[in-house]
């Protein structure tokens, strides 16, 4: 894991490739195994420094995928770009099958938005040595934005992803392998989300490098009602994501890796 940013240093782009019929804001646009894999690697090219491959929507409502179809759609991909870049690519996915799969294919990170708590998670994170994203979520995809509540977001998250990092260390994933990860818009308001954002330095508190993902989401358009298009909410991902920099985040999970990468240089440029 790269080095601790806020000194100046570029936080690292995790670059999204969704390959999925109804992901909120690019579903079904890598309808063929070419064109995810093409679409990656273009992430790449535009500065991308991790790939993050996945089969399954997790926006609020969406409907579950079979561990069959999740694989069909995923593996290929992995492959495909394994077979192109050696850089490290994370499987997006709750299911420890599909993990297990994919790491075999060449994935590097799980990146797992559930937390490591499906039956046998943290006994295959353990077993297959990878890095592994804790993600915060409050309920499931279909029920966590019906009605959000904390008495204090940052604290209860924080201590959430503490108990999570514990528990799965506990089982055997090496400490230096975990990151975190407040999971903006998974049971959260805008006002939780951007408490969270102001909040990183309590969860770097915790000594494990922290991943944000704001990419397109809805508390954008809280702020400004005109973005009800996912694809016109760049200029607030970008906000968030340099404000989520300055605050320490380590890795930025973005869909627009050229402008977010341009936009980190130049703000650690101005940091000097
Ligand atoms: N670690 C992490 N993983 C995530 N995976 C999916 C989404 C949802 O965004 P997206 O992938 O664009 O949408 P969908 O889940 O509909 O595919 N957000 C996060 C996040 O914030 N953190």
């Amino acid at each position: 894991m790269a080095g601790q940013t806020g000194s100046g240093a570029r936080a690292r782009v995790m670059g999204i490739v969704n390959v999925t019929p109804d992901s909120f804001s690019d579903g079904g646009r890598l309808a063929s195994v070419e064109g995810a894999v093409d679409h990656a690697l273009r992430l790449i090219e535009a500065g991308a420094d991790i790939l993050d491959i996945g089969g399954e929507s997790t926006r609020p409502g969406a409907d579950p995928v079979s561990e069959a179809e999740e694989l069909d759609r995923v593996l290929p991909v992995v492959e495909g770009v394994r077979a192109r870049w050696d850089g490290p690519i994370s499987i997006d996915t709750m299911k420890p099958a599909v993990a297990r799969a994919a790491v075999a294919a060449g994935a590097t990170i799980w990146n797992d938005v559930f937390g490591l708590r499906a039956d046998g998670a943290t006994e295959t994170a353990a077993a297959l040595g990878c890095e592994v994203v804790l993600m915060h979520m409050q309920g499931s995809p279909r029920t966590m934005q019906a009605n959000p509540a904390y008495d204090d977001v940052v604290e209860e998250v924080a201590a959430w992803l503490a108990e999570r990092a514990e528990a799965v260390i506990g089982a055997g994933v090496a400490r230096e392998r975990i990151w975190l990860d407040p999971g903006l818009g998974f049971g959260k308001t805008a006002h939780h989300n951007l408490q969270l954002l102001r909040g990183l330095p309590r969860l770097k508190g915790l000594g494990f490098p922290v991943l944000v993902g704001a990419s397109r989401k809805r508390t954008i358009q809280a702020i400004d009602p005109m973005a009800s298009d996912p694809l016109d909410r760049l200029g607030g991902s970008l906000a968030l994501h340099l404000f989520a920099a300055s605050r320490g985040a380590d890795v930025i999970r973005c869909h627009d890796v050229r402008e977010t990468v341009q936009a980190l240089k130049v703000w650690a440029a101005l940091e000097g």
